[in-house]
């Protein structure tokens, strides 16, 4: 992919996630530079990556070709108005959001009418380069700026463009939030094999590689559904019958659909808040 000088303002989980996977693909150190107000993030990044970093986000913006907005949706306007007052000029750069609830049409307000940008929903799994990656644009940003981003995420992950803004908070109800559903459940399965007399290291050992083992089964054998990946667990009158049968009576479908409906509805009252 083309390496561009790019800078991440916010250096926190997503941006380690992003940075991790980008380095191990081999996006050149340095070609990229993080900005955080405190030290210890940056410290860890540069000791891990061999990365640039920096406490002033306009000294990030100054050099960089592209810069990835990384900082919780909650702080976005006051920190690029910050930017802006000290004198920060986007022209010529890409500007790539990985934050939920804010729209790019509110984000281009932000960033003093630049409107050069490129919305993104990833999720944590980047760190080890199985990331996914829903991504927007609007008509007028460029084909070359769509592939740079485009080339960004499948070399931590998965990229999926949405047609339509609003896909990118479906992507966050199936994608960009998910993993934690994924960790809550491996909770609460661990929790019942200790329950059950395991020690909490074999509780973790029985989930992980069982959730690992199934995750790779899904993208190995793609000829397969999932409810045939699923049937072929399940032996008549058998155990894992009555497993399933125990989560429908229950309404796993129904609870999963609300959690996701609430991440989406979350996400866009954000959008109309920020
Ligand atoms: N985590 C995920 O799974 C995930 C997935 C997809 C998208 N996202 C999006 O990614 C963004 C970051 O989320 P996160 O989970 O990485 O949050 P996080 O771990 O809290 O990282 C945010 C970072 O921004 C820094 N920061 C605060 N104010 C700043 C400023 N004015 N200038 C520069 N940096 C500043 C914080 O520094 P201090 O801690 O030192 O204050 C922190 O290191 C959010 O917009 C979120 O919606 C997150
Ligand atoms: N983490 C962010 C949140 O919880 C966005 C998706 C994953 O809001």
């Amino acid at each position: 992919m083309e390496h561009r000088k790019l800078a991440f303002i916010g250096a926190g989980n997503m941006s380690r996630s992003l940075i991790s996977g980008l380095i191990q693909s081999g996006y050149p150190a340095d070609h990229i530079i993080a900005a955080n107000p405190s030290r210890p993030k940056l410290d860890a990044l540069a000791a891990d990556f061999g990365i640039c970093t920096t406490q002033n986000n306009l000294e990030a913006i100054e050099q960089a070709e592209a810069v990835v907005l990384a900082v919780k949706p909650q702080m976005m306007a006051a920190m690029l108005g910050e930017q802006l007052a000290a004198g920060a000029r986007f022209d010529g750069k890409l500007l790539i959001s990985i934050a939920a609830g804010i729209s790019v049409a509110r984000l281009e307000q932000m960033a003093g009418g630049h409107s050069n940008l490129v919305r993104t929903m990833p999720n944590t799994p980047s760190l080890l380069g199985l990331g996914m990656t829903g991504l927007y644009a609007r008509p007028h940003v460029a084909q070359a700026d769509r592939d740079y981003c485009q080339h960004m995420m499948e070399a931590v992950g998965q990229a999926l463009w949405v047609a339509e803004e609003d896909g990118i908070n479906q992507v966050i109800a199936a994608a960009g939030s998910a993993p934690a559903y994924f960790f809550l459940f491996m909770e609460a399965m661990a929790k019942e094999a200790e329950r059950n007399g395991f020690s909490a290291d074999e509780a973790r050992l029985l989930v992980q590689q069982t959730a690992l083992g199934a995750a790779n089964m899904v993208a190995a054998n793609p000829q397969l559904s999932l409810g045939q990946l699923r049937e072929q667990v399940t032996s008549k009158g058998g155990t894992t019958a009555e497993a399933i049968r125990s989560f429908n009576d229950n309404g796993l479908d129904r609870l999963v659909a609300d959690a996701m409906a609430a991440a989406v509805a979350r996400a866009r009252e954000l959008e109309s808040q920020l």
